[in-house]
């Protein structure tokens, strides 16, 4: 009797075990993971993100959560009547949008995910880029088609205090931080794109690891033309890619970017639509979705999607 329950346990065990070098290697490491509005689209998905995080989290990984809301946003603007257009991928957001932006992502999808991993024990933490001087922005400009727009109360991120987030990581607990930041003279607060604040927050941790959950397999090669994903490129590869990106993959790639360009050493853009996408992401060879890499490694790791035999990445 207890051999065959043994036996029935055997590929559990076999998964435990593939996951082992990954667990060795990303324990203590940081891993920033952003989770798009788009991929929070039904309860089941967020409550498996829930228990993906919490798993990294008992894994021995430092976990910071950074959450999007772009949805949400336009549906609650939508019923203050409150009309919203994007430019350059970046919503424009009048003072009356920015009371709204702050409300839906600081008071209702912060509150939510939040909610979400405590279940599982005292571990999330709320905070948005304004607490304790996290995420500094300045009035962003953006070019388009050679001019300088202003599209209202929109950052751009000018300095990022890690201290608050990092005291929390020591203390075992999840930061969850919604992306408003504050003016130097604190004057008022900015709307960040969700993408831009996770990987500036990846690239002023140190993070080993930035991680985009969003609705699509990952980069398309041809986007909307074919569904080919590419599965990994380097920073170079992705700088020439970008003046051919649009809407919401601009500002993540940029990121992608700009976090192996400053020390992270793998930025993946992953199916949130996937149950557990992030377990299959980290722990499994099956890596899914597109993974960004530093033109040059001092190291080895990570030349290619490991492989059978592959190094973890
Ligand atoms: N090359 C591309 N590959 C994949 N998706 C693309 C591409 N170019 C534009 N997109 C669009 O970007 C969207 C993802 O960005 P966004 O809507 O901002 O999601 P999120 O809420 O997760 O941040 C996709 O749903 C797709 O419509
Ligand atoms: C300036 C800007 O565009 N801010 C975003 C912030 C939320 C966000 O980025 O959400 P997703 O990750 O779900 O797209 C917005 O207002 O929609």
């Amino acid at each position: 009797m207890s051999t065959t329950r043994k036996h029935t346990a055997l590929p559990k065990a076999q998964i435990l075990i593939e996951a082992l070098p990954w667990l060795t290697r990303h324990n203590g490491r940081t891993v920033v993971i952003k989770f798009g509005g788009n991929a929070m689209v039904d309860e089941d998905l967020k409550a498996a993100f829930a228990q993906d995080v919490v798993f990294l989290r008992h894994a021995g990984l430092h976990v910071v959560v950074v959450h999007g809301g772009g949805p949400q946003i336009s549906a609650a603007l939508d019923r203050h009547g409150i009309v919203s257009e994007f430019k350059a991928g970046l919503r424009v957001t009048t003072e009356d949008a920015m009371d709204v932006v702050r409300m839906v992502l600081a008071g209702q999808v912060q509150r939510e995910l939040v909610g979400l991993l405590n279940q599982h024990g005292p571990l999330a933490v709320g905070l948005t880029g304004e607490d304790a001087h996290t995420i500094t922005a300045t009035k962003h400009r953006p070019e388009i088609d050679g001019e300088l727009v202003d599209i209202g109360r929109v950052g751009e991120i000018t300095a990022i205090d890690t201290g608050a987030i990092e005291a929390l990581l020591a203390d075992g607990r999840i930061p969850v931080v919604s992306s408003i930041a504050r003016s130097q003279d604190d004057g008022h607060v900015y709307n960040v794109n969700a993408d831009t604040a996770a990987a500036a927050l990846a690239a002023a941790l140190g993070a080993e690891t930035l991680m985009v959950l969003t609705d699509v397999e990952g980069l398309y090669e041809d986007w909307p033309n074919s569904d080919e994903v590419i599965s990994r490129l380097t920073a170079s590869q992705l700088e020439k890619l970008l003046p051919e990106l649009s809407s919401g993959m601009v500002p993540k790639m940029e990121g992608c970017l700009h976090a192996v360009r400053n020390g992270v050493n793998t930025a993946r853009v992953i199916d949130g639509r996937v149950q557990h996408s992030i377990l299959l992401e980290i722990f499994t060879d099956e890596g899914i979705g597109t993974m960004v890499v530093p033109d040059e490694k001092p190291h080895a790791e990570p030349a290619a999607r490991p492989g059978a035999q592959g190094e973890p990445s």
